[in-house]
């Protein structure tokens, strides 16, 4: 699907769908229990794969009004009777694959083409010295994925700096091991905030999990047991951040953005960065509510060491505002749905964007008055068609972004709600 946003004011309220993160991890955290309700849960095509795992593991996961009822696999997974297909959803693989390890037999993982050029031999590494076994069948430590337990635990050394997304899965299946995990990162560890976010869902699942002066130890032999047998997931900053720098860019006279509570979440990182870069912008945490006027913007440098996924929206930001925005310590957002910091280079460069890549940095040399509507494309990527959909919003004329139904992996209605902000949008 191709959608054109056309030069654009926004005003209106707007609602953060629910967090990706959290509704991944209370999914399988239910699954690892005996059961649990799951309230305000996000419906999207990843946290689909991630129920689908769970089914495949042998519990069963059901909307029910809204409200997601998981029958649990009650600690170790069955061996699934068929692949695993994790789709574009590096999250479900990740945290799939070791939970895998602790099923008696072998699982085969997989997913779209994006999901089989990620990086995943640092956590086949972690399931080889748990004592299971876990390859590529390509050598390549890429999907597809052949993982054989049962794992029962012990000390594993990795890398911090490709994902965090392996900490939190070693984490997760830890806590069902006999003799937990202990893990030792190599490396300084990159996106951080995320493993908190897993702790905190561990906590609230009431499992024992802690950091350790070299990484993070999980203690074996636990259940997951949800408090009341129900979780609610807390609004998504990622997603508001798209909502948020719409209404800097564009807000006239404002846009609210609801559901924005302060939260383990480094992406609420983006409240602080728009202020910093002159937004006229209230937060109002005890509500959960944002209001943001459009303002003059200007450039300012962004470590997005934590926030990984706010790159594609700082990136926009900067091209409307003035002066230099240097996206900084970004190497990791390469290993994205696609190469984030190479697509946003490219593709704001069509829309007249002085923009220059190092590998490790984004340089955005910014000014509102010189972007101009373009053919754009979304690279299969999700947060690269929501990013350049604002970027159309201050750009000259029309943007037509292709591939704009990957919005669909986190954020399915965004067309519909900027639609709803008073963009004029056209889908053919
Ligand atoms: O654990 C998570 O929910 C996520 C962790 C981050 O990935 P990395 O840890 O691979 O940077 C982030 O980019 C991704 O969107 C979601
Ligand atoms: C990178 C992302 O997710 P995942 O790693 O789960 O594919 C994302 O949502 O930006």
């Amino acid at each position: 699907m191709k959608v054109t946003v056309p030069q654009s004011r926004v005003h209106g309220d707007a609602h953060a769908p629910p967090s990706k993160s959290y509704t991944h991890r209370a999914i399988l955290a239910a699954g690892y229990s005996d059961g649990a309700l799951v309230h305000h849960y996000l419906g999207s095509a990843d946290t689909r794969e991630t129920m689908g795992a769970v089914e495949a593991f042998g519990g069963d996961v059901a909307d029910v009004q809204d409200v997601l009822e998981v029958d649990g696999f009650g600690g170790r997974p069955e061996v699934p009777p068929d692949v695993v297909d994790c789709g574009n959803s590096g999250t479900t693989m990740r945290l799939t694959t070791v939970a895998a390890a602790l099923a008696d037999g072998i699982t085969v993982l997989t997913g779209d083409a994006s999901l089989r050029s990620r990086p995943q031999g640092p956590l086949l590494d972690a399931v080889d010295q748990l004592g299971g076994s876990a390859r590529s069948t390509r050598a390549n430590g890429q999907a597809p994925l052949v993982v054989e337990g049962p794992i029962e635990g012990g000390t594993v050394t990795i890398p911090g700096d490709v994902s965090s997304q392996f900490v939190s899965a070693l984490l997760m299946a830890g806590a069902v091991t006999d003799d937990g995990v202990d893990v030792e990162l190599s490396t300084e560890l990159k996106s951080a905030p995320y493993v908190d976010i897993t702790l905190e869902v561990l906590d609230d699942f009431g499992v024992e999990a802690t950091r350790t002066e070299s990484g993070y130890r999980v203690p074996g032999g636990q259940s997951y047991e949800p408090r009341d047998g129900e979780y609610t997931v807390p609004g998504d900053f990622s997603s508001a951040s798209y909502l948020l720098a719409a209404g800097a860019l564009a807000g006239d006279p404002e846009v609210e953005v609801h559901e924005v509570y302060p939260s383990a979440q480094g992406d609420s990182a983006i409240i602080d960065i728009l202020t910093e870069m002159g937004a006229d912008l209230e937060w109002d945490r005890e509500n959960g509510r944002a209001v943001v006027r459009r303002s003059e913007l200007s450039g300012t440098t962004v470590d997005v060491g934590d926030t990984p996924d706010l790159l594609p929206t700082i990136a926009t930001l900067g091209a409307a505002a003035d002066g230099t925005t240097e996206i900084v310590n970004a190497e990791h957002v390469r290993f994205k749905e696609t190469d984030r910091v190479s697509a946003m280079a490219e593709q704001l460069s069509k829309m007249g964007a002085e923009v220059e890549e190092e590998r490790d940095a984004l340089l955005v040399h910014g000014g509102e008055s010189d972007l101009v509507g373009a053919d754009v494309e979304g690279l299969g990527d999700h947060r690269i068609v929501m990013a350049l959909a604002v970027a159309g919003l201050v750009a000259d004329g029309e943007t037509t972004i292709t591939g704009a139904e990957d919005v669909d992996v986190s954020f399915p209605g965004f067309f519909d709600v900027l639609y709803e902000l008073g963009v004029d949008v056209s889908r053919e």
